[in-house]
């Protein structure tokens, strides 16, 4: 499984307890369905789903790669029975449910704001919600994916048309921001942050995230400009984990650079829209994708990146450019001192 951040697993077992206070079904054993399991926020939603001891019986559905996370999860040795459903078990995989979680959905790149994926998820949520509203109407409803300021209006819309809205059980997943002002108020004050509270109300985007450290407790006086830095890393949360994790999708462009595999270097640029003209596309070495290419004689992979106006001499942390690193003579070679 990919693995969570640790403000992510507070957030979701804050928001699951909210849909369980919340929930129509009484008695033990709770019908959890998760949409989306599959995904970088299902598979830990998942587990923490099996480790929950309210939940009886656990669905997990996604349109690709259900069966393997499904069975990985199964494995825990908590009561709940886990079944994985693929695009044909939707109906299925909701039936009887008392909280649905909707994790499902594109999720952002660098440069990209939460409104940039309401084109693709404003269809995934509304197509998900629709069969909950046929399937499960009564169900507790957690929606995670973005942009949750409009999923959520959505989902209420969707369910309304369907005459089976019921204001109380529908919630956008925002609970990560009170986490993350949290985390920031108490590290910057010194303080415990198991005893810190900081309300956060508005949206869960940019400037509409509101947290309130003037009610915040225990009471700490703070400057104007440190009030400012707390709110605006905040409010910048996400976009600081979208960004560090970009971290990750350079790391695999060089390998497939160095191996030559132009197909997966181009699907992996695409999907990050890594920029491999910038100086900060490389390794700790500052390699870049042609330093490795070249090293390794991989003349599809270096000709694609000139063309698309990598620079030819950048330097590496030893001052090596990639000709100097392609060792003795050879067609990449000859194409680097030609550029
Ligand atoms: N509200 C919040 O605090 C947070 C929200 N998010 C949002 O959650 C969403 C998911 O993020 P990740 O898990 O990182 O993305 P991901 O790409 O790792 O996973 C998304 C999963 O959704 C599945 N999927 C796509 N269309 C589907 C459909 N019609 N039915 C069922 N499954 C479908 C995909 O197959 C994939 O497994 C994104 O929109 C992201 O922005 C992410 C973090 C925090
Ligand atoms: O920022 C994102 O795209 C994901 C998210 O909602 C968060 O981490 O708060």
């Amino acid at each position: 499984m990919s693995s969570p951040s640790a403000s992510a697993l507070t957030k979701w077992a804050v928001a699951a307890a909210r849909g369980f206070a919340a929930g129509a079904a009484s008695g033990p054993g709770r019908k959890v369905a998760v949409l989306g399991a599959a995904g970088g926020i299902g598979q830990p939603l998942s587990m923490l789903m099996k480790m929950n001891n309210q939940v009886s019986s656990l669905s997990l559905y996604d349109i690709a790669g259900t069966p393997g996370v499904a069975a990985d999860i199964s494995h825990v040795n908590t009561k709940a029975q886990v079944k994985g459903y693929d695009k044909d078990g939707l109906a299925e995989a909701l039936r009887g449910c008392d909280l649905v979680i909707i994790p499902a959905g594109v999720p952002r790149k660098p440069g990209m704001t939460r409104d940039d994926l309401f084109k693709i998820n404003a269809g995934i949520v509304q197509g998900l919600v629709e069969a909950i509203g046929k399937h499960c109407p009564g169900a507790v409803l957690n929606i995670i994916s973005n942009p949750v300021n409009s999923t959520v209006p959505i989902a209420v819309e969707t369910l309304r048309k369907m005459g089976v809205y019921d204001k109380r059980k529908i919630m956008g997943v925002t609970t990560l921001d009170v986490v993350r002002a949290k985390t920031f108020y108490a590290e910057k004050n010194g303080l415990d942050v198991s005893t810190v509270d900081v309300p956060v109300v508005g949206g869960h985007a940019g400037v509409t995230i509101l947290p309130l450290f003037s009610q915040a407790t225990p009471k700490v006086t703070m400057s104007a400009e440190v009030l400012d830095a707390l709110t605006k890393r905040t409010q910048d949360g996400g976009t600081e984990v979208v960004q560090a994790k970009a971290g990750k999708a350079i790391t695999e462009l060089l390998f497939f650079a160095s191996v030559g595999d132009l197909y997966r270097c181009k699907k992996i640029i695409h999907a990050w829209g890594l920029n491999i003209k910038d100086a900060s596309c490389c390794d700790y070495d500052r390699r870049t994708p042609l330093h490795l290419a070249a090293a390794e004689g991989a003349f599809s992979v270096v000709l694609w990146l000139l063309d698309h106006g990598t620079e030819v001499n950048p330097v590496d942390r030893f001052k090596r450019t990639p000709l100097e690193v392609r060792q003795g003579g050879s067609a990449v070679a000859l194409l680097l001192s030609l550029r």
